[in-house]
């Protein structure tokens, strides 16, 4: 990878990117080199690729001009033919073998080593290719139980595996120990997660089954044997091992770490900003090619799943001729500041490799055996701000009486940081002075239950104490505005919107500032063209204000927006897409399932001076329907547009679908949210006092902003089905979920109904995209959206992630089987 980083800018794009997949044929002439925020697709001709590599015979290391992506691809030509005519000089791959990883760290997705990643990664299982790295307390290590003696005792004779499948009992382990004629005294493996302990009689048998063991496979899964040492460093005496009943019964020999080979470790800057190692140009031209190849499943899936009868769509056909994408990916716009651009920081707790408490980042997934959290150095996208307050409480936690959180035995005390930055209006920050950084306001997640409230409030003091200190003693001051406690009881830190928020009061001690402010009072600003936002602790906000700006203009510039055009603003958060467009729509309709973002919303509205806003605090999937009915549904002579049939809440909310692949609901919730509409703003814009007659819009629009999962269901039938909404704006940070929504929203209707389509079972082991081929089928007869193009807004320097924009419109005259009674005929049928 040396030469990749080598490479400059200018290099780079000028060489041409193997955009070709299996499905284009014959070889691809790659395209001319593609700019930044130019159009970048790949056109297909049956010209024969050109070389751009001389003759070709050097060896790889001596090739310091190579494409970055030089053998990262699989030659679809090779693979289809069993030949190519560039033979070794191809610069795809012709074989798994010479298959090069790729500068980010990911494969070939048709690649073995591709597919496999991807389906860790969508399953949310992120393969441990960076060793194994636990460095918590394990000695109890499974509650199945057994009887039998813990292996803590036994350390010495004692391994980890790896990647054993999740549901594996120690039963289940033991049984394939012995068919396998592996010889042990214990084996164990630990609930909800894929690695199991075992313990051997001596140490040469512990060795011959260590090399038996290593790299068998088991189903898909490769395994991998680490070792488990005792924690030195716990001899000492420690702080953290607490004095309560929770944890207590502990001896410091029972601490383990459990450890990967050294070479496998990697840094929080390699896990946190795994691209940092490369340009700017360069990552920005990795994102491209990555957003490529997810992009071009959309017309694939979209093909697949058109209905026998329906002819393909125009943009399908024509996906070939632009190297199989849906349509033009118009390029990828540049973050205005690439180093501290974060505004939120979440950091971990737990031990370094070291054995020391720290305040940093994980460096891998719990379930497969990574626990080791390291200090967030070296992380271009980390402000100088929140390594600060990341250090002062580190060292806090040197000296605290309450234990870090265990999370092996679901208990201790202290969880998590949140360090949250609001900038003053205009200003770049600055990373050095903190200039621009107006306010901070520090969340730290902890877990009362089972601890005396007296220690409990002594420790909050002092931890006041420690930030105002730390803050105050630094040059200059560190800003701090609020400090909030967030008591969380869960398994994972992902707290629920409504998990309890205490306000501590940081006033060092000054009585007259010495009141403590309700934490639902607690707010910190930043601001987004122009306006004032005021953002909660929970509330959602983009972490990086100013590419989030150029996002939001690109999606208004998008939505052709007008006073005639009523604009949904659909996962709206603080209302920052619909406020910042607000002066150029007649009215906005923001939905939010978070009741302190729609408070934000609301506040942020007013005092802004904004009177076209109404904000409506639910799931969206549950009031979508009404919403449209109560503003669109207007009668026929009012409105210049083809009715098919009504409204889309006349259709049921599909409780048969299944949740998105992942297994997850699109849309957690916390219960006290649902279905609550609050407060609108203003009340006199509202359609039913009749101040604004819903003919007025003539142009309805939908922005939506959905989280990683996507949109629920109902909101994408919803969508797709009222035939006045003709343009959405898809923004996305995950591309993959909104290819598996474009794929219901824009797969051709049937020209008749299927009817008992409504089989899920074995959705849980589709892909995103079979499974949203899967609900197109089950999507009423609607006119379907076409993808007109996109556009990537790089929100997220030095790591492989990327906001996504897509407009999708629909032209229900271009439908051969649109006549509107038969339409609604079939509308009655289903
Ligand atoms: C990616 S954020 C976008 C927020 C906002 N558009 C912005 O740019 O700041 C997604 C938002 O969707 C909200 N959300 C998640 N599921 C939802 C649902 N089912 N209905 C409504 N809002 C939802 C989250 O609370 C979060 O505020």
């Amino acid at each position: 990878m040396a030469a990749t980083s080598e490479l400059s800018p200018s290099k780079i794009l000028e060489t041409p990117i193997n955009a070709h997949d299996s499905t284009s044929e014959p070889h691809p002439t790659p395209p001319k080199s593609p700019q930044i925020n130019e159009p970048i697709n790949d056109v297909v001709t049956t010209e024969k690729r050109k070389r751009d590599d001389g003759d070709g015979n050097a060896d790889e290391d001596d090739k310091p001009s190579l494409h970055p992506l030089w053998k990262t691809s699989l030659c679809s030509y090779f693979r289809k033919h069993s030949t190519c005519s560039h033979g070794d000089t191809c610069r795809y791959a012709h074989s798994e073998e010479e298959l090069r990883q790729r500068p980010d760290n990911t494969w070939d997705p048709t690649s073995e080593r591709g597919k496999k990643m991807l389906k860790s990664v969508t399953g949310e299982k992120i393969a441990v290719k960076d060793g194994v790295m636990m460095t918590e307390l394990v000695d109890e290590v499974d509650g199945d139980g057994g009887g039998e003696e813990g292996f803590a005792s036994n350390q010495a004779l004692s391994k980890c595996l790896v990647h054993l499948p999740m549901k594996w009992t120690s039963e289940n382990l033991r049984t394939f120990l012995n068919e396998q004629g592996i010889p042990f005294k214990h084996a164990k493996t630990r609930k909800g997660m894929s690695i199991g302990f075992v313990t051997f009689e001596d140490e040469e048998q512990m060795k011959s089954s260590a090399k038996d063991l290593q790299g068998k496979q088991i189903g898909n899964k490769t395994l991998e044997v680490a070792d488990v040492n005792p924690r030195s460093f716990e001899k000492k005496s420690n702080s953290n091992v607490p004095s309560s009943g929770t944890l207590g019964d502990e001896t410091n020999d029972d601490n383990l770490v459990i450890d990967g080979s050294e070479s496998k470790k990697k840094s929080s800057r390699e896990v946190v900003t795994p691209l940092a190692h490369l340009s700017y140009a360069d990552q920005l031209e990795q994102k491209k090619y990555s957003l490529m190849q997810i992009l071009k499943k959309l017309p694939r899936n979209a093909r697949k799943a058109c209905p026998n009868g329906v002819s393909v769509p125009e943009w399908i056909l024509k996906s070939r001729e632009i190297g199989g994408l849906p349509c033009n990916l118009e390029g990828i716009i540049e973050s205005p500041i690439v180093n501290g651009y974060r505004n939120k920081c979440e950091f971990s707790i737990g031990n370094s490799l070291e054995g020391k408490v720290t305040v940093g980042f994980s460096l891998g997934n719990f379930r497969e055996g990574v626990t080791a959290v390291e200090e967030p150095v070296d992380c271009p996208n980390i402000s100088t701000i929140a390594c600060k307050y990341a250090a002062i409480f580190q060292e806090f936690l040197q000296h605290t009486e309450l234990p870090v959180w265990n999370r092996f035995k679901n208990c201790g005390f202290w969880r998590q940081l949140t360090v949250r930055e609001g900038r003053s209006n205009g200003n770049v920050v600055d990373a050095e002075t903190f200039d621009g950084i107006a306010e901070v306001m520090l969340i730290v997640q902890v877990s009362t239950a089972s601890f005396d409230n007296a220690q409990v409030d002594a420790e909050f003091k002092r931890l006041a104490q420690a930030f105002v200190t730390g803050a105050t003693s630094h040059c200059p001051t560190l800003p701090l505005t609020a400090l909030i406690v967030q008591d969380h009881q869960g398994i994972s830190n992902v707290a629920p919107s409504d998990a309890p928020l205490h306000s501590l009061p940081i006033t060092a001690g000054d009585p007259e500032r010495d009141v403590n402010i309700s934490a639902a009072d607690v707010r910190i600003h930043d601001y987004i063209s122009n306006l004032r936002f005021s953002i909660s602790p929970t509330s959602f906000f983009q972490v990086n204000t100013l590419a989030a700006e150029k996002l939001y203009s690109l999606a208004g510039d998008w939505a052709c927006l007008g006073p005639d055009t009523l604009l949904f603003d659909i996962c709206c958060g603080t209302g920052a897409i619909g406020l910042t467009l607000a002066h150029r729509v007649g009215m906005v309709i923001g939905i939010e399932m978070n009741a302190a973002a729609v408070s934000d919303a609301h506040k942020n509205a007013e005092n802004n001076g904004i009177k076209n806003c109404r904000f409506v605090c639910s799931k969206a999937e549950q009031v979508i329907g009404s919403l449209l009915k109560e503003y669109l549904d207007v009668p026929k002579e009012q409105v210049d547009v083809p009715s098919i049939c009504g409204s889309v809440s006349d259709i049921p909310e599909d409780s048969a679908c299944p949740d998105p692949g992942n297994g997850e609901n699109a849309s957690p919730c916390s219960e006290n949210n649902n279905l609550e509409i609050e407060n609108e703003v203003p009340k006199e814009s509202t359609p039913e006092n009749g101040n604004t007659p819903v003919q007025q819009f003539k142009n309805v629009v939908a922005i939506v902003d959905p989280p990683r999962a996507g949109l629920h269901p109902t909101v994408i039938k919803a969508l797709r089905t009222h035939t006045r909404l003709r343009r959405l704006v898809y923004i996305s940070c995950n591309p993959e979920s909104l290819v598996a929504n474009a794929i219901e929203l824009c797969t051709p209707s049937p020209t008749e109904m299927e009817r008992g389509n409504k089989d899920n079972r074995g959705w849980r082991r589709m892909s995103s995209a079979g499974l949203a081929r899967h609900r197109a089928k089950s999507m009423p007869i609607s006119e379907a959206f076409k993808p007109v193009k996109a556009m990537a807004v790089d929100l997220f320097p030095h790591t492989p992630h990327c906001e996504l924009v897509m407009l999708l419109e629909s032209n229900l005259d271009s439908q051969p089987w649109y006549i509107p009674s038969a339409v609604c005929i079939m509308k009655l049928d289903y």
